[in-house]
Order: C-alpha cells, then structure tokens, then sequence
C-alpha cells in the first residue's frame, strides 16, 4: 500500500493544486501515446531527439528493474530492490557482500535472540546494532533480559572491521545481528512478521557532520529515506512498535540561545547532516500524526566513549597523538575556543533505555490510528560544554604524549562554535542524569582504546607497572 502510494504520487506530484486543468490536460497527454506521437512527428528535430531521449531513459529504466536482483518475486519487494539498486550507483559506501536473510535457521535465530527473558520485559529491534551506540544500547538491554535483534548494513564509512568487532561482542551476549540495509523493505517487513516488537530502537543513521559535504546522498539514502522505510513498517506492523530514535544536538544550527532548549528554534541547521535529522523529527511527527505511531526523538550530543566511532575528534586525535602526526584544533574566527557538550555513552545508554520503558504504546491498528499517540523530543547532553583544546590538553596527560597541535580558524563545513544541553526535560520525565564527566568518560575510552589496537603492549605495560 505504502509503495503504491509512493508510485502515484511520484506521477501527480509535477501538476500544481491550484491549476487543475492543467494538471487534467497534461494527464490525458500523457496516456495518449498514439497523440503524443502524432504531435511528435508534427514538430522539429530537436522534438524528435527529444523522443529517442525519453525512449532511452525508459528502456534504461526497464534494464535496470529487470536487472535487480529481486524482479521475478511480487511488484513491491522489486520497487523496492530498484530503489537501493538505483541508489547505490550515487553512494560510495559500501555494505556486506554476504548479507542474506530468510529460512527457517535463521528465523530461529531471530526469535531466540528476541526472546523476552524477564517479566514485563521489552522486545526491541535495534537498528544500526553494530555501530557505536547501538552496541552500547543492545548490550544493556540484553542485560536486563529484554529480547533484542540487531539489524546493521556493515557499511565501509568507517573501518567496518571494528563494526565487526562489535558484532563478536553481541554474539557472545547472544544478541544477533541482521545483515541488511534500513532501506529493504521486505527485510524490515518480515522481521516485524516474524517477532512482535514492543519497541524499534532506530540508531541507523549516517553520521558525522563534515562528511556530509562530500557524500550528500548517503545522508538521504540512511537518514530520510531511510527513517521513513523504517516507519512504514513500524505503521503497517501488528503490533505498531513504539520508535525511539537517534537524533542529534546539530539541529540546533545556528541557535544562539543557551543552553539549548527542546523548546527553541531548529530551523536553521548549519549542515546538511542536521538538516536531515531535522527532517527525520517532521517526518516523525507525520507518521504520529497520520498513523498513531509513539514516536521519541532523542537530541544527542556529541557522544564519545570505548567502542567509540572513528570520524569523530576525541577518536582520531587519540590516534594521531600517539602516531606523532599533527592534529588540526579548530578556533573560532575571533580566536574564541570551538566547545561541545560531550556526553558518555552510559549516560546515553540510561537516557536512551528510559526513554524506552517509560514509551506509551502506539495506538495505530491495520495501518490506521486509532487514537492520539504519544510524540517527544528530548536532549541527552551533559550540560557542561568543554573547549576542544581541554579536550586534547585531557588526552596528552592520558597518553602522556604532547600533541602536534595546528589550531586554524573553523572552516565553513557544517560545524557550529558550541553546543550546551538543557536538560531539565529529560531529567523531569526520563529521571536522566547524566554522572560521567570528560576526565573520567576520556579516561576509560583511553583504556579500551589501547586495549583494542595494543593489546600485547599494553597488558605487558599493565603488567610490569603493577
Ligand atoms: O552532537 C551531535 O549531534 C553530533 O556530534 C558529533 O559531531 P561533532 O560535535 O562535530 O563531533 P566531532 O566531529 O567529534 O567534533 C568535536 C569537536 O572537535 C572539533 N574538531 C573536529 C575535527 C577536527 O579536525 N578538529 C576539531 O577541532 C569540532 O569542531 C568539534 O567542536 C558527531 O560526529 C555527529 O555525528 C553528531 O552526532
């Protein structure tokens, strides 16, 4: 129902609403191929190129849905293979060649890992398990007892051996992780088929703020495209699952006002990145609207720690320092420092599973809502922004290596000076309260950091120093 939609809104959306004659006009044109033909004829060579250049974009478009992998099964599950077909030609990234899904093995493995093993426990599909804070949040989860199912592309933004990593550390805790793209449709129909999901953790997303300059389209493929596939099969599910997902402190843009409030402005985002996520809450609201879906927006702020991401400052500093190799610190134009508020991923995991427990179920039912459902958005910061350059001066004096600091002027790519949480929403409706400060978050960072990539050295270190 969904696709079909899609369809016939891609073929009336040129006309305008408020001309509909034309509109009317141009339809009947346009299934008439005998008149088009005839005018054709009636009009210069340049209509004539103009006819073989829609033919050959038609028959392109025919060779590349026969050419997908899926066209022989129905109509839907081939729109749907044409679209990630299609759209991998404009991304660089790249996911796992081995993913494959169905059959009775894995069907079994699905539900096993989902399985509820506590009273009132939760059944939480985790989207983009094997990233950074989908491993942190698929870990306590499985803690506590609640069932969760990862489901990851494995795509090659980042080193995807650490992804992998990852994913050794959930099969050990026996949470199983899905190989396959937010964008398939039919995969995310049918692990909704298979379990009944209390709630869908979304944590897929392509992040980073700078990237987003360079790879634009795979900021639409994951975060708008993406989101939405991920909501149209939370709405048609039975039961609707509610949906907390990741959204991020850069809708902020360029607020002034601090602390940020859930209450300010966010319409004026300073990068494409933010811009998407941005969209992602009105498309959030949209689905609530329309389709009863309980949907939680959470803005989190520069989140940092062990198993961290390595595009992200704290990381690739840490590596760099300890390489020797310079590191770029940004300033702002007027010389003032560059500051986030970074927050440790426990106090995201604690935030972001209280947003889950205290998540009132989605109201729709056969795709339709039933009732109003409940919509947030909140901050999970820590609400004492640090300068970049006390973030670098912490990590000499862990590593106990003097960085080769160049401190140049910010560069107009999508970052922001600062950013600061208000975070008495949170603290008032999710009891969130976040206790780790930079020191202390950095420190344990550092120490899974060396025991990741040196393991040998540094137990040897560990060991001689004890
Ligand atoms: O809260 C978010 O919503 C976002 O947080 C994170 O973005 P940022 O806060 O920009 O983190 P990050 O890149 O680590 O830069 C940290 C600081 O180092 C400065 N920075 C950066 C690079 C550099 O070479 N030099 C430098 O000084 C830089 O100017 C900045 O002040 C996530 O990546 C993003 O996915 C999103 O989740």
């Amino acid at each position: 129902m969904s696709l079909s939609h899609l369809s016939s809104s891609g073929g009336g959306g040129g006309g305008s609403p408020s001309s509909p004659g034309k509109l009317k006009t141009e339809k009947h044109h346009s299934h008439n191929p005998r008149l088009l033909l005839l005018r054709l004829k009636n009009h210069s060579s340049y209509s004539k190129l103009t006819l073989y250049s829609l033919f050959g974009v038609a028959a392109l478009f025919l060779t590349l849905f026969f050419l997908s992998p899926s066209s022989s099964s129905n109509s839907i599950a081939s729109y749907s293979s044409y679209s990630s077909y299609s759209s991998s030609f404009r991304r660089s990234l790249r996911t796992s060649s081995s993913s494959s899904w169905g059959g009775s093995e894995w069907e079994k493995k699905v539900r096993s890992s989902a399985r509820v093993r506590r009273a009132d426990g939760l059944s939480v599909l985790v989207t983009g398990a094997a990233g950074f804070v989908g491993t942190h949040v698929s870990l306590a989860l499985k803690r506590r007892g609640d069932g969760v199912l990862g489901l990851d592309s494995f795509n090659d933004y980042y080193d995807p051996s650490l992804k992998r990593s990852r994913q050794s550390l959930l099969d050990r805790a026996g949470v199983f992780v899905v190989e396959g793209d937010i964008n398939d449709s039919p995969l995310l129909r049918k692990l909704l088929d298979v379990v009944p999901f209390s709630h869908v953790a979304h944590l897929a997303a392509q992040a980073g703020v700078r990237y987003a300059m360079k790879n634009p389209s795979s900021y639409v493929h994951s975060n708008i495209a993406g989101l939405v596939s991920l909501l149209e099969a939370a709405k048609s599910a039975e039961p609707q699952p509610a949906v907390v997902w990741a959204s991020s402190s850069s809708v902020y843009g360029l607020n002034t006002r601090v602390p940020f409030s859930e209450a300010h402005r966010t319409d004026r985002p300073a990068s494409l990145y933010a811009a998407t996520k941005k969209a992602g809450e009105e498309i959030a609201h949209t689905y609530n609207h329309i389709y009863g879906l309980s949907i939680t927006a959470l803005r989190f702020f520069t989140v940092y720690g062990p198993w961290g991401r390595p595009d992200m400052a704290y990381y690739f500093f840490t590596k760099d320092i300890l390489k020797g190799k310079p590191i770029t610190v940004f300033q702002a134009p007027d010389g003032s420092s560059v500051a986030r508020d970074f927050t440790y991923i426990d106090d995201i995991v604690h935030g972001l599973l209280a947003a889950l427990d205290t998540a009132e179920k989605s109201t729709g039912l056969r795709g339709k809502k039933q009732g109003p459902a409940q919509l947030r958005v909140y901050n999970l910061g820590n609400t004492s922004p640090v300068p970049v350059t006390e973030l670098v001066s912490i990590l000499e004096r862990l590593l106990k290596v003097k960085a080769n600091k160049k401190v140049v002027n910010m560069p107009a790519n999508g970052d922001v000076q600062f950013t600061h949480a208000n975070i008495s929403l949170a603290q008032r409706e999710l009891g969130y309260h976040p206790t780790t400060d930079l020191k202390t978050g950095l420190k344990k960072f550092v120490k899974w950091y060396l025991d990741y990539y040196n393991p040998i050295t540094y137990k040897t270190s560990r060991s001689s120093s004890s």
